[in-house]
């Protein structure tokens, strides 16, 4: 059934509507994944408008604590749904359905994010990739009933990046057959797992595994952190909320601390390793990454979460450029939408485009994830590499693109998109976010980067390699192969865009109008020519440099391109006999190079005649070589103090104009270095991470503790509606 028609929609948005070339149902089935997937969408949307409480005051309007309440008050009246909804399903391919509806339905419950997100996301993913079939068989139907409510802390203060830097530490002790887990730094701390502030019951602690004074570097862990009554933290444990952020302010982010905290044996994630009762470690895993596979699967989902966010900002975007007018081109004419704008087109449709690159991309690449996994069952870890490396490239320009994308939606909208009640600004910080957590762009462009030189190592030896980095085997040998790095990266854009191209057509020619195939056509045109025009830099076979070239003939090409000077056609400018070119002096930027370092020679000869009356004091009474070098712009202040009483005291017995030059030259180097230090001079940087001695750790942890919601040891809403919730009493 589709969607009712609805009364006293604007006339505007009404008219644009009339005017689409196809039937809006038919895309909506192709986006949902098939009618009975709009049917079954619908069905549960209706469901949740009847049941969910809504907000009573707008969600930005709350304090920080609130607002937090709000998200469980809301989350719980959700995941009461979606528990019985999963219940009734028992196939995996449903089961995969129902989640998908299930999370971008539940999207318009919350500006920002659940406090189970992290639960959903990474606590469930991880049993399932991380545990033993009898840890899965535990665990699983706990968390599936959210009878437990975990996270998943694997970052540090110190460490995001560079898991194998992770500090926390577990130890097994074998006369007790329990692990000791400890955080024997600051920088040790687990930092940032959503959930973990105030909400979750349990966790998934990434810890480095000692056994028998051997260290077997980083493993996954399940651990109990509150009394599942009480929800006090358990002793040993020091837990709290990490502090207000850009976005995910609801998503009760955490910092947990272990101080001697014993856990039993198997709270180890036992699917690619062991540790037997008497301490003996067993290594289970054909591929010594696999325990980073929850990264892999969130990465892979992360894909299709920005084409869904995007394609809200752009629908947000499009529709308000359809309803709002601006400016007057024709006198006595109504002022045109600003949709009319080719200028706005050309801000938004790309965006359009981009969200179907991204959902067909994800489509395909959750299908490729599939098949991996299911190789891997079996043994085979061969296809892991790539998966890595597609993940990791395809999570990194997605995230990227789409945050930029959806500033451009909130730039298009004007001062209105400003607004937090036009949810630009929150799809903006949720997307922003994606950027950096679960691997940080450059780094994962760098782990892509890493397979694709390993892969060029192999073509070059003549070895296969997978079919989506044949295309490198191919060009190879051709004639018209461009091996300059400019070729490479064309090569891979032709590739990228391949598999939006094959997917996209591939989706559509099915079942699928004309009308639909052309729009289709027309999105996936625009975005390959977008591209192109966006990356002509890249595209372009030479760099158009004599120092960029490829072969490095640095100097044979300057002496080449001098050469082709209009100046070298004739052997004497006709200038030798005229007017006399500007002497470079004269300009401008020339002096703000020059002017300075006139001005800082006199500034050092002062300080220095003064710094030498007091260099024997200070020497005499701290020896030499014990005196710190002092800070710079403690040193400049001096140089500055020094230089400006000095040249006065100089000065006095001078020529007026003489005593005028130098004056200047005082202010002249006051205030350039006034304007190239203006970041120091701002006293108060209010940052944890700007301080002057650099003890971020310290100020990070500081300020979290100040947090408010760190002042309650338990919130009330875990007695108001979690615990009721948990124990099946709501
Ligand atoms: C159930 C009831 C239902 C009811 C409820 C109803 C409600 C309905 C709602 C429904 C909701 C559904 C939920 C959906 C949610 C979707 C959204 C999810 C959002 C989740 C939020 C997440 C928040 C954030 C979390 C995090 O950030 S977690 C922390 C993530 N951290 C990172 O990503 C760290 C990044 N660093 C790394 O990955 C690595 O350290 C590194 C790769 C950079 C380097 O690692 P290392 O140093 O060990 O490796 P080397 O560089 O030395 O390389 C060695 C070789 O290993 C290969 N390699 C590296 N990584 C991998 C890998 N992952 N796999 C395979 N191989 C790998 C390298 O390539 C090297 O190989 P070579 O030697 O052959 O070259
Ligand atoms: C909203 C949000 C939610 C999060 N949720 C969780 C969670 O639930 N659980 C969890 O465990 N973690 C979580 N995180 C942490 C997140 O995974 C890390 O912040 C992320 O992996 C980046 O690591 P980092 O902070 O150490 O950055 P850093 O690695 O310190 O990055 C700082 C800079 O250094 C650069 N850099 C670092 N290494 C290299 C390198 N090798 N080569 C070149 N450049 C490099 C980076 O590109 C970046 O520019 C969350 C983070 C955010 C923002």
């Amino acid at each position: 059934m589709r969607n009712k028609p609805i009364a006293n929609v604007n006339a505007d948005l009404l008219k644009e509507r009339k005017n689409c070339s196809f039937d809006i149902e038919e895309l909506t089935n192709l986006i949902d994944g098939g009618k009975n997937q709009t049917a079954r969408r619908r069905e549960i949307e209706n469901m949740l408008l009847k049941n969910m409480p809504f907000d009573i005051i707008p969600e930005e309007c709350l304090s920080a604590k609130e607002k937090y309440e709000n998200a469980v008050r809301k989350s719980v009246a959700l995941n009461k749904i979606g528990v019985e909804l999963v219940s009734q399903v028992t196939k995996a391919k449903e089961l995969s359905d129902l989640t998908l509806t299930l999370r971008r339905v539940s999207d318009a419950y919350f500006r920002e994010v659940t406090p189970f997100l992290l639960h959903l996301g990474m606590f469930i993913p991880t049993i399932l990739g991380q545990c033993s079939d009898e840890q899965v068989a535990h665990w699983l139907p706990l968390a599936m009933q959210l009878k437990i409510i975990g996270t998943y802390a694997q970052t540090e203060l110190g460490h995001g990046t560079f898991i194998r830097g992770l500090e926390t530490t577990a130890t097994y002790d074998e006369r007790t057959e329990e692990f000791v887990l400890n955080s024997p730094t600051l920088s040790s701390s687990k930092w940032w797992a959503g959930g973990l502030g105030k909400t979750a019951n349990h966790c998934i602690v990434v810890a480095q595994l000692y056994t028998k004074g051997e260290c077997y570097g980083t493993h996954p862990f399940i651990v109990q952190i509150r009394d599942m009554d009480t929800h006090m933290p358990l002793k040993g444990l020091k837990v709290g909320e990490i502090g207000p952020r850009l976005g995910f302010q609801t998503a009760d982010n955490g910092f947990l601390v272990f101080d001697n905290f014993r856990i039993p044996r198997d709270s180890l994630m036992m699917k690619h390793a062991k540790v037997l009762k008497d301490g003996t470690y067993v290594k289970i895993a054909r591929h010594s990454k696999l325990t980073y596979g929850t990264m892999i699967f969130v990465r892979v989902l992360l894909v299709s979460e920005m084409a869904f966010n995007l394609s809200k900002a752009v629908t947000i975007a499009v529709r308000y450029s359809a309803v709002r007018r601006q400016s007057e081109l024709k006198p006595n004419e109504p002022e045109p939408q600003v949709l009319d704008y080719l200028t706005q087109q050309h801000k938004l449709f790309i965006s359009i485009s981009t969200v179907y690159a991204f959902q067909f991309t994800s489509n395909w690449l959750m299908k490729t994830y599939h098949t991996v996994q299911a190789n891997m069952k079996h043994g085979n870890t061969d296809a892991l590499p790539e998966l890595h490396a597609l993940s990791s490239c395809l999570k990194a320009i997605c995230t990227s693109d789409c945050s930029a994308a959806i500033e451009q939606c909130r730039f298009a909208c004007g001062g209105h998109g400003y607004m937090i009640s036009s949810n630009l600004p929150s799809l903006y910080a949720f997307t922003t976010a994606t950027r950096t957590y679960e691997g940080d762009y450059t780094v994962l462009l760098l782990q892509t980067a890493r397979f694709l030189v390993k892969t060029w190592e192999q073509v070059e030896l003549g070895n296969a390699v997978t079919p989506m980095v044949a295309y490198l085997a191919r060009h190879q040998n051709r004639e018209a192969w461009d091996e300059s790095p400019e070729g490479i990266i064309r090569a891979f854009e032709a590739i990228a865009a391949g598999v939006y191209q094959t997917e996209s057509v591939r989706s559509v020619s099915f079942g699928q109008s004309d009308a639909i195939k052309d729009v289709m056509k027309q999105l996936s045109d625009l975005y390959l020519l977008y591209w192109s025009l966006e990356r002509t830099g890249d595209l372009l076979t030479t760099l158009k440099s004599t120092l960029g070239s490829y072969d490095g003939r640095v100097y044979e090409r300057l002496m080449e391109e001098a050469l082709k000077s209009p100046l070298n056609q004739e052997p004497v400018n006709e200038s030798f006999h005229n007017e006399p070119e500007p002497q470079v002096m004269d300009f401008v930027s020339q002096q703000h190079k020059l002017f300075i370092g006139i001005a800082s020679y006199y500034s050092y000869s002062m300080t220095a005649l003064w710094l030498w009356d007091i260099l024997t004091k200070v020497t005499s009474e701290l020896g030499v070589g014990k005196t710190d070098r002092l800070p710079e712009s403690h040193g400049r202040a001096v140089f500055m103090s020094v230089f400006n009483s000095e040249m006065e005291k100089s000065v006095s017995s001078l020529s007026a104009p003489l005593q005028a030059v130098l004056r200047q030259l005082v202010e002249l180097y006051l205030y350039y270095w006034t304007l190239e230090k203006r970041g120091d001079l701002l006293l108060v940087l209010q940052s944890t991470l700007g301080s002057y001695d650099g003890r971020v750790y310290e100020r990070l942890m500081e300020e979290a503790l100040k947090n408010p919601p760190n002042k309650e040891p338990v919130n009330e809403s875990f007695h108001k509606y979690l615990k009721p919730f948990i124990q099946g009493k709501l």
